[in-house]
């Protein structure tokens, strides 16, 4: 829906996402501005992230994953895994640039993990990350060698999802998540 303050589709869409089509969801993955705007609350502090995923658990979605969020310092954001019983927080060591298309791979990984765990959100999220991680990185090393300094611009920064096939099937962290209820 949207990212750093700015929604990319229609505004007038946001009420159908919260009151029509996240109830019929089994799981879902905001970032940090898709959650405030989806349940109007803010997201500053761990309690007021427990109150979004508690007030999405509400809404009858089973598993709420928050992508990443500004929860962390300088140098990490955190994502939450969340069901009405469990929830894990995770560090994700950033790396300074943008990225396009991490919130879809994030998704798509979750999903696929989601399944073949039979549900175990706390090793999803550590191989989801996993595999961003490495992508992630791989992305920037790669344009750091063209752009050696200052801001590294959007289209060099398309993510290296083909190169890092292996990362993808087997993905390999010392990031480990973080029970936080
Ligand atoms: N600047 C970054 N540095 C490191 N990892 C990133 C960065 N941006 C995105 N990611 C990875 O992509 C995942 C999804 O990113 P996010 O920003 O939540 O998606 P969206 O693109 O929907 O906003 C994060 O959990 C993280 O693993
Ligand atoms: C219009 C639009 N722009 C950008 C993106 C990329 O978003 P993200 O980086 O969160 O995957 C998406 C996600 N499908 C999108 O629909």
């Amino acid at each position: 829906m949207g990212d750093n303050g700015k929604m990319y589709v229609p505004e007038d869409i946001l009420p159908v996402y919260r009151d029509n089509v996240i109830p019929l969801a089994d799981i879902i993955t905001p970032n940090q501005f898709e959650a405030e705007l989806l349940t109007g609350l803010k997201m500053t502090n761990l309690k007021e992230a427990l109150n979004i995923t508690e007030a999405l658990h509400q809404k009858g979605v089973k598993t709420v994953v928050i992508s990443s969020s500004e929860l962390g310092d300088d140098t990490t954001m955190i994502g939450i895994a969340s069901t009405p019983n469990e929830c894990y927080k995770i560090e994700i060591p950033k790396v300074d640039a943008c990225c396009t298309g991490t919130g879809d791979l994030f998704a798509a990984l979750f999903l696929a993990w989601h399944y073949k765990t039979k549900n175990d959100v706390k090793l999803s999220l550590e191989n989801t990350i996993a595999t961003l991680q490495t992508i992630v990185q791989d992305t920037y090393r790669k344009a750091r060698v063209s752009v050696t300094s200052g801001e590294i611009p959007p289209a060099l920064m398309e993510l290296q999802l083909i190169q890092n096939k292996a990362a993808v099937e087997n993905p390999t962290s010392n990031i480990k998540a973080i029970k936080i209820k």
